[in-house]
Formats: structure tokens, sequence, C-alpha cells
């Protein structure tokens, strides 16, 4: 489902991932974690084709990223969906239309799309909410609207980057206990988060750790899994210049 060989991502003269390589199979669960500024959101909006992948070679649900056209894009991310850490939901419109949204988009019958809005509202406790705006939801019920639009088109490769951020602890163990059934139904997911809790929530989860923008560690071996010793990593200073990458998708 998801290939990396040698990826690496400069923003300017900052390298915000080194090398990176490893592969998940359709079904796998894996966590990515590392400190702040490791990488991980550069990771999963390149696998979103949400910045152009320009060094290395990767493959996401069959698509190779690399000078991937802008129809592709299209066809990869009816397959893939994301929740990013500032959520991008549409905060003039009510939760049930930011939801039903990539269905719309998708053609399907307003019947069959309402039913399955009203679904994945209840399974993320929100049904009600349906008709609020969000501008008037706190920051934690927009984090899972965010949530349940990834998951409403049951996408095979679902990425999330600390969907449980916003969340107390019994929220996030319920939003995990969703994630988990949705995975249990075949998607693949891929989660960056700092919270061990989280990561042990799910027993037998691939664990991928970044530090520095290398992998430092994972849980499992594989010949293309590539392994950067920590003390052979140079220090570098995190750039804050401006984005080399401005041409990047949304
Ligand atoms: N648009 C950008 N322009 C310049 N530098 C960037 C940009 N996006 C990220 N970076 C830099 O790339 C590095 C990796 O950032 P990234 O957001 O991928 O880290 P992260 O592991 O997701 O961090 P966090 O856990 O805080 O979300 C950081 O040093 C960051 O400052």
């Amino acid at each position: 489902m998801v290939q990396a060989r040698h990826v690496s991502h400069n923003f300017g003269t900052h390298w915000a991932l080194k090398n990176v390589s490893f592969s998940l199979n359709k079904g796998e669960f894996l966590f990515l974690s590392g400190p702040s500024g490791a990488g991980k959101t550069t990771l999963l909006r390149l696998l979103y084709a949400s910045l152009p992948l320009v060094r290395g070679q990767a493959e996401v649900a069959g698509f190779q990223l690399k000078d991937l056209s802008g129809r592709h894009v299209v066809q990869l991310r009816r397959q893939v969906s994301v929740v990013f850490q500032d959520f991008k939901i549409l905060k003039d419109r009510t939760v049930a239309a930011n939801v039903a949204l990539p269905l719309e988009v998708r053609g399907m019958p307003a019947r069959i799309a309402t039913k399955r809005v009203n679904a994945v509202l209840r399974s993320l406790g929100l049904e009600k909410k349906a008709l609020c705006r969000c501008s008037e939801l706190s920051g934690g019920e927009q984090q899972r609207v965010a949530i349940a639009r990834a998951i409403v088109i049951n996408p095979q490769l679902l990425l999330a980057d600390e969907p449980t951020g916003n969340l107390d602890r019994d929220l996030a163990m319920h939003l995990m206990e969703v994630f988990k059934q949705f995975h249990t139904f075949g998607t693949t997911v891929i989660l960056a988060t700092h919270n061990r809790d989280v990561v042990e929530s799910v027993p037998g989860a691939k664990r991928l750790e970044l530090v520095d923008g290398h992998v430092t560690n994972a849980n499992w071996q594989a010949p293309d899994l590539e392994i950067a010793q920590t003390s052979e990593l140079p220090n570098s200073r995190p750039g804050c210049g401006p984005d080399s990458h401005k041409g990047g998708r949304q």
C-alpha cells in the first residue's frame, strides 16, 4: 500500500526528511512518533501528495508519487484520506455538510450519503451537533469533524496527524476504537502521535520513530527499512526560512 525508498525533503536549506525507506502492506497500522520537528507531518504530506516528491521514490495505493499529474492527485485522494493538525474544515458550514462533502464530490446519491454521514457522526459522538456550524464547535469537536470527514469515504489509506491532540484521554481512547474498527475492515492507517497511550492502544501495530528527519527506530525488520544510528546524526538547526516548495499542493 505504501512504499518509500530513500525519500528526502527539504524546505530551503533545511532537510526535514532524510533518506526515509519503509514499506507498509494493505491493512497494516503504523504509528509515526518522534520529537516535534522530526518530520512526521512532512512525511504525511508527501504521502498525500500535498508536497511534491523531489528526492527518492514513493508509491501510495498504486500511484507513483514522483511527477504525479493533477489528475492522478485527484484519483489518489479518492482512496486516501487525511486528517491534518489544523483540521481544514469549512467553519461556516454545518458539521453534516462538512462530512457529506467527500461523498457529494464522488456523486453519491443524497439519501445514501445522509445515512452514511449519520452513522459516522454517531460513531464519533457528534450526532447532536450535526446541524451546528463548525465555527460554533470546540477544538476537540472540530477535530472529530475532520476525522468523520476522513473516514466517511472508507478510504484504503487513512493518514492522521495527531488526531487525538485536542481530546481528553477518554475521548482519545474512544477515537482509537473507531480507528481500530476501520482498520479491522481493511483500511491501512498511518497515525502520527506523541501520545504513548494512543500507541499502546493498538497492539501489533508497526512503529516508526523519526528524529531530525531520519528513521531512528522501528519495531519490525525488513530489508527495505533503513535505520539511522542516532549517534551518527549531525546536529542540524531546523530552518525557518521560506518554504522552498511554495508550489506544494494543499
Ligand atoms: N513549510 C515549511 N517551511 C519551512 N520549514 C518547514 C515547513 N514545514 C516544516 N518545516 C520544518 O521541517 C521540519 C519538520 O517539520 P514537521 O512539521 O514535519 O515535523 P513534525 O515531526 O510533524 O513536528 P510536530 O510533532 O511538532 O508536528 C521542522 O524543522 C520544520 O520547521
